[in-house]
């Protein structure tokens, strides 16, 4: 019996070879099923995965090039051999055009079968493996250097290092830009799964009907545009771990679908009857407060504690006592410095951006300066003429509402607080180079809000340029 059984499937018109092949095969420990034609062959298909296929050549109806076309054309993933009476090298040559990967010719012995459906199988495991790697590569980026020695940070490593050798879901809580997806990273590199995949996804980039065809995949015809067969995230990921950021987002029809491969590993892709297995370890992040969602009935109460098994609070580097001089350090590149009064400022803003925004500063900061010395004058107004006193020098300080310590310098009363906000806003969308799902992010409010908010703007811009022209 072999420790490594072929899940394959044998299509075959004769009945005598078609059984006798299969029971050899099964006494072998091989899980095989059997087709006698080829549209009975594309039937098992549609509900089942196989690893390996051998196709007899010479069929009624459909022969075995046409199912070969037909597997080529539907993109169905599997080995295929191609078993004939008159092996010609033409007829292998063309099988293999096809995508077939081997050739036998009949009559041949039960153990070279076995020995090209083997080979057969290992080929397409390489070349799974090879797709996922190509795959992996282009959507992740390298484990990153994860900066921060103040007390808050070191409790965090702390608890990295606890949770990262189980494979225990983790739902990492805290601000835009604070590094929830850094963490989710070093949890995946300290783990047991480090060289396996890590895939990533941000719910609130995605409209919401792609969200559940990227995590979950579709079948060729599944909806319109859904041109052939795509694995979702979570087979990509599978044995590794998947980082769903925003999960906050994620849409409330999608939540049951989520629980579920969660609970016992199982999905199907959009369109699929077929069901699938994974094993994924997964990392969430959000950064609204999920329990608050959960009352407000915008997440399901059974899958927030699926997810929350082990939990992380990222602290905002306002409350990271030494780590903005760190980080400066950190990102300013050789040989740029940065004098006393442009720290002390750095040092005094309460970031609401988090570490992206630092590192966007010094990236503006490195490009305005004069030679390599960034000063006051190379940093953003409001960060230059902060007059705000850091939060760990500041214990009875009045608290703003994103919870730093604030003391914004009051505005011009004249101001309109629809002004106030549009100014707001916009800056925070330029900042984040136009991207609306990071700048609502920054802003602490829903995408959709913010996709509302820009439309009153612009309704506003006509109606004041509508009220001038007819003045
Ligand atoms: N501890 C750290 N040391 C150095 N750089 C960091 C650290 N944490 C985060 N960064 C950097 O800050 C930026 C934002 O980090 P990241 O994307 O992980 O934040 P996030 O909390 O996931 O943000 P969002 O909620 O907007 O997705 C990245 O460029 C990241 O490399």
């Amino acid at each position: 019996m072999t420790e490594n059984p072929i899940k394959m499937l044998l299509v075959e018109d004769e009945d005598d070879f078609r059984e006798s092949c299969a029971r050899w095969m099964r006494r072998k420990g091989h899980d095989v099923s059997t087709a006698a034609s080829g549209a009975e062959a594309l039937g098992l298909c549609e509900e089942e995965s196989f690893e390996v296929a051998v196709f007899d050549m010479n069929m009624p109806g459909m022969s075995g090039m046409e199912l070969l076309q037909r597997v080529h054309q539907d993109k169905i993933e599997m080995e295929v051999i191609i078993l004939t009476g008159q092996g010609t090298i033409e007829t292998a040559v063309s099988a293999m055009k096809l995508g077939a990967c081997d050739f036998l010719s009949k009559p041949c012995s039960l153990g070279d079968l076995e020995h090209h459906c083997e080979l057969a199988r290992d080929r397409g495991k390489l070349r799974r493996e090879n797709k996922q790697l190509k795959e992996i590569i282009s959507r992740s980026k390298p484990a990153l250097e994860m900066v921060g020695e103040s007390p808050v940070m070191k409790h965090v490593i702390k608890v990295v290092q606890k949770v990262a050798p189980t494979d225990k879901p983790v739902l990492i809580q805290g601000e835009s830009g604070t590094g929830k997806e850094v963490v989710a990273r070093a949890i995946q590199q300290n783990s047991a799964m480090a060289d396996k995949p890590f895939v990533t996804i941000n719910c609130a980039a995605l409209p919401e009907q792609l969200v559940e065809s990227e995590l979950f995949g579709h079948q060729k015809g599944a909806f319109t545009g859904a041109t052939s067969d795509k694995p979702g995230l979570f087979e990509i990921a599978d044995g590794g771990t998947l980082f769903i950021d925003e999960v906050g987002e994620l849409p409330l029809s999608l939540q049951p679908k989520l629980l579920r491969v969660l609970e016992d590993g199982s999905m199907r892709r959009i369109g699929s009857h077929k069901e699938r297995t994974v094993k994924v370890r997964l990392i969430a992040a959000t950064n609204r407060d999920l329990s608050d969602e959960v009352a407000a009935g915008n997440f399901r109460e059974d899958l927030f504690y699926r997810i929350n098994v082990l939990s992380l609070q990222l602290p905002p580097l306002r409350e990271r006592e030494g780590d903005i001089d760190r980080l400066i350090d950190h990102y300013l590149p050789v040989p740029w410095h940065i004098d006393d009064a442009a720290r002390d400022a750095m040092n005094r803003y309460s970031w609401p951006g988090n570490i992206r925004q630092l590192i966007n500063v010094i990236q503006r900061a490195t490009i305005l300066a004069d030679g390599n010395d960034v000063t006051l004058d190379d940093l953003p107004s409001e960060i230059a003429n902060c007059t705000d006193v850091p939060s760990d020098r500041s214990n009875d300080q009045d608290v703003s509402a994103n919870g730093s310590a604030h003391q914004a310098a009051p505005l011009p009363p004249s101001l309109k607080l629809d002004d106030v906000a549009k100014t707001h806003v916009l800056y925070v969308l330029d900042k984040e180079n136009g991207n609306k799902a990071k700048a609502a992010r920054v802003l602490g409010i829903h995408r959709r809000k913010l996709y509302r908010l820009l439309e009153r703007f612009a309704g506003n811009e006509c109606k004041e340029e509508s009220v001038s022209a007819v003045e």
